[in-house]
């Protein structure tokens, strides 16, 4: 993510989307990150806003949901209006087909829906500065500062072990597979690594294998000719072509399909990588790091990875604690990333008190470092002055006051004469965004409770008529 000063000059985000809710969510985190957003409900509007120069635009970032939309014919639309503009697209977890034919017309790039505000900063920055026709830029090129060893902070004795055995894998060819739950800090870990190998002046290029549609693994991998498929109009280089020289960082590897797996042996096993529609395969050098969230042992067994690849990664093994083993890590972890979350915002500077820290301590943070650094993110978002106290923590004192974490996208049903919830939260327990439809539910169960189940009232206050009201109702399984 980058580091914007205060005087830095906004930069302009054209939004295109057509639904209000996700569109302020999305606003508010790239707002606040010195983006300024212009908001256009379709291409139509977006090609008036544009045209009338009345903006400043550095981006595009396109919601495609529907399956009937001319995603490609508007994308190409707009890449012909303004050929050096990027445009980035969202798209839902399942609408794979949306985001290739998107990529194919011309996007720069896509972000899988929920978003977390860091994810949707990086892919915005990253957009921005590669340029529209570029290649990948490689990780170490990153605005986001990568960590070292020195920076990582942590002091628990478990921490501190695995840090030491990374630290003696680190000046080694030895290929390394990073184990640990979501968001525990294993891509901070590898550049870690990579940073203090020899090839630490070299890229560092990182694969999310989880976030490539299942058909485009090959092409980003091992790279595509020009012509090599319907689409393929430029030639594209592969991340390990990228990577030569240096590290790959393939995070989420459990992902990876099965086909994929029997490419990837076969380059690890041969050094040569054949370009989808190339006539020779070419040599690469590169040192890979992988990642994964669940135990891959148990998936071999599964037999949902392959066991020689599982031995060719797992040369050296690390595990990752998750961050309630380590809770006293907490505060040190806390004011690191409130240091990093000021400079996002712009801020001078952004501190937290002791009451607050105790309430954080509390909680199990089942979604580890990325879930503190989301919750510190919008704490500070909503914190009107320099430091963050309990009451900048409104969901985690109602979750750890009741004991284990509750998201309010678990709740049951509400009936209209229990206290409804009085603040919509737009992150899971796992410090993930959550879904419009979790949010619209909770609005709806928000404003049955405010106006006493007075349905007609309801329906008037959310903008919608009394049939789609309870249309949504047996949709979202809310009862009245
Ligand atoms: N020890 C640490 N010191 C400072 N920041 C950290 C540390 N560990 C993690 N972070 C921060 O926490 C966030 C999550 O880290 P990271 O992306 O490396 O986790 P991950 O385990 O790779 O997550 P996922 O499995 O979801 O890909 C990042 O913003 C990262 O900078």
């Amino acid at each position: 993510m980058g580091t914007l000063a205060k005087t830095a000059p906004a930069r302009g985000l054209l939004l295109i989307d057509d639904q209000p809710a996700q569109g302020s969510l999305i606003a508010a985190m790239a707002g606040r990150a010195n983006w300024r957003v212009s908001r256009a409900p379709d291409v139509n509007a977006a090609l008036r806003i544009a045209d009338s120069g009345r903006e400043r635009i550095d981006a595009v970032l396109m919601d495609v949901w529907s399956p009937d939309a001319d995603t490609a014919g508007a994308i190409a639309q707009m890449r012909r209006h303004w050929p050096h503009l990027p445009v980035v697209v969202m798209t839902a977890q399942d609408s794979a087909r949306l985001a290739i034919s998107a990529i194919r017309a011309g996007a720069s790039d896509f972000v899988i829906k929920p978003i977390a505000p860091d994810r949707l900063l990086a892919a915005l920055d990253h957009a921005t500065t590669r340029g529209v026709d570029g290649e990948l830029r490689p990780l170490a090129e990153k605005p986001q500062a990568s960590l070292d060893f020195a920076s990582m902070i942590g002091s628990a004795p478990c921490f501190r072990d695995l840090v030491e055995s990374a630290m003696r894998v680190a000046p080694t060819p030895a290929p390394v597979l990073i184990e640990g739950e979501s968001g525990v800090g294993k891509e901070v870990l590898a550049q870690a690594i990579h940073r203090a190998s020899p090839l630490g002046a070299q890229p560092l290029v990182t694969v999310n294998c989880g976030a490539i549609p299942a058909n485009l693994v090959e092409s980003e991998l091992f790279g595509h000719e020009r012509g090599a498929f319907t689409g393929a109009f430029e030639r594209r280089l592969g991340k390990f072509a990228i990577a030569d020289g240096g590290t790959i960082f393939l995070d989420e590897i459990g992902d990876l399909p099965l086909d994929a797996q029997v490419k990837l042996l076969r380059v690890l096993q041969s050094g040569e990588i054949q370009p989808i529609g190339a006539r020779m395969p070419r040599n690469v050098s590169v040192r890979v790091i992988a990642a994964t969230n669940s135990k891959l042992a148990q998936a071999v067994s599964q037999g949902r990875f392959r066991e020689d690849l599982f031995y060719r990664l797992a040369v050296v093994q690390l595990t990752m604690p998750p961050l309630r083993d380590r809770i006293e890590d907490l505060p040190a972890l806390a004011c690191g990333l409130l240091t990093r979350i000021a400079e996002q915002l712009g801020a001078s500077r952004l501190g937290i008190d002791k009451g607050a820290l105790d309430l954080l301590g509390a909680f199990d943070w089942p979604g580890n470092v990325r879930q503190l650094h989301n919750v510190l993110f919008r704490a500070a978002i909503f914190c009107r002055t320099g430091t963050l106290t309990r009451a900048d923590f409104p969901h985690l004192a109602r979750s750890t006051a009741t004991g284990p974490a509750i998201a309010i996208a678990d709740m049951p049903a509400i009936d209209a004469r229990e206290p409804g919830p009085s603040i919509i939260d737009p992150f899971a327990a796992d410090g993930h965004v959550r879904s419009i439809e979790a949010i619209e539910a909770d609005m709806i169960r928000l404003a049955i409770h405010r106006y006493d189940g007075r349905m007609t009232e309801v329906a008037r206050r959310l903008g919608i008529g009394r049939s789609t009201l309870y249309r949504k109702l047996a949709e979202l399984g809310i009862s009245a």
